[in-house]
């Protein structure tokens, strides 16, 4: 895993772009793993920014990592809604190229295997963008998943449920089920690139990168990752008991080593 500490959201973002600008020059049809929450916004600003200077998402796909259960098609806070929003609206990926599980679809377990399926189809995912809940979940992977998961469906901790209430105005309107990539699945992306910023991500940081990897803090389990990057701010990373040596190592790399 590899810890790199900037001092806010603006750096992380355009380093995050970095490797996705650096993906799409080698890999046009590029599969890009997609993450909501207002941790990867800064990426989706820098890409839409760099889309207007000529970066071209045309032969690219996407998939989104979750969807809730049980909101109305078109919800403003589905997460299909928030990723065309936030991201896909904004650079000129296809739409129909852009994937999201269908948290409203009649048959879930159907649904979520025609979703690991499509993924496979499309060539599997070249970088994972992730965030982190406080809990330590990804995706909507909560403390107790299987490592080893793929994608179903799965009910929130009321942490998450509180976390997200902001989104939705108020705790009651907050879904208790959503659909989610399982972490088995999340690990097959060839490369993910974690973002986390402010204090309020310190302990979950702390614990996913140097604590143990157990189901209690799903994000752990990216530590079997043989490519993951974890960008985060000073804040973030205030608890690293390695913080010192991951700046060392970062600002000694070879000049020849991307991210
Ligand atoms: N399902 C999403 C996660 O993918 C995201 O990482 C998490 C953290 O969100 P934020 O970045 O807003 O803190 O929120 C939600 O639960």
């Amino acid at each position: 895993m590899e810890v790199v500490i900037l001092p806010g959201s603006k750096q992380i973002g355009k380093l995050a772009a970095d490797a996705i600008e650096a993906l799409l020059q080698r890999k046009p049809h590029a599969v890009l793993g997609l993450a909501t929450g207002s941790s990867p916004v800064p990426v989706y600003d820098e890409l839409a920014a760099r889309h207007g200077r000529g970066l071209d998402f045309g032969a690219a796909h996407a998939f989104a990592l979750d969807e809730y259960v049980g909101l109305a098609p078109g919800h403003r806070e589905s997460y299909r809604e928030v990723i065309m929003r936030e991201f896909a609206g904004r650079v000129n990926i296809r739409t129909e190229n852009v994937h999201t599980p269908d948290g409203a679809a009649a048959d879930i377990p159907a649904e979520c295997q025609a979703y690991e399926d499509t993924m496979k189809a499309a060539g599997g995912v070249d970088l994972q963008i992730l965030g982190v809940g406080t809990d330590g979940h990804i995706g909507f992977n909560e403390p107790g998943s299987s490592l080893a998961s793929r994608t179903r469906i799965k009910t929130l901790i009321e942490q998450t449920r509180r976390d997200n209430a902001r989104f939705f105005g108020s705790l009651a309107d907050v879904p208790h089920h959503v659909l989610t990539q399982g972490l088995g699945t999340i690990l097959e992306a060839r490369h993910v690139v974690l973002v986390a910023t402010g204090a309020q991500k310190s302990r979950a940081v702390r614990d996913f990168v140097e604590g143990a990897v157990s189901a209690i803090c799903p994000a752990s389990v990216l530590q079997f990752h043989p490519h993951a990057t974890v960008l985060v701010d000073e804040a973030a990373a205030s608890s690293l008991r390695l913080a010192d040596f991951y700046r060392h190592t970062y600002d000694h790399k070879p000049a020849w080593q991307g991210l």
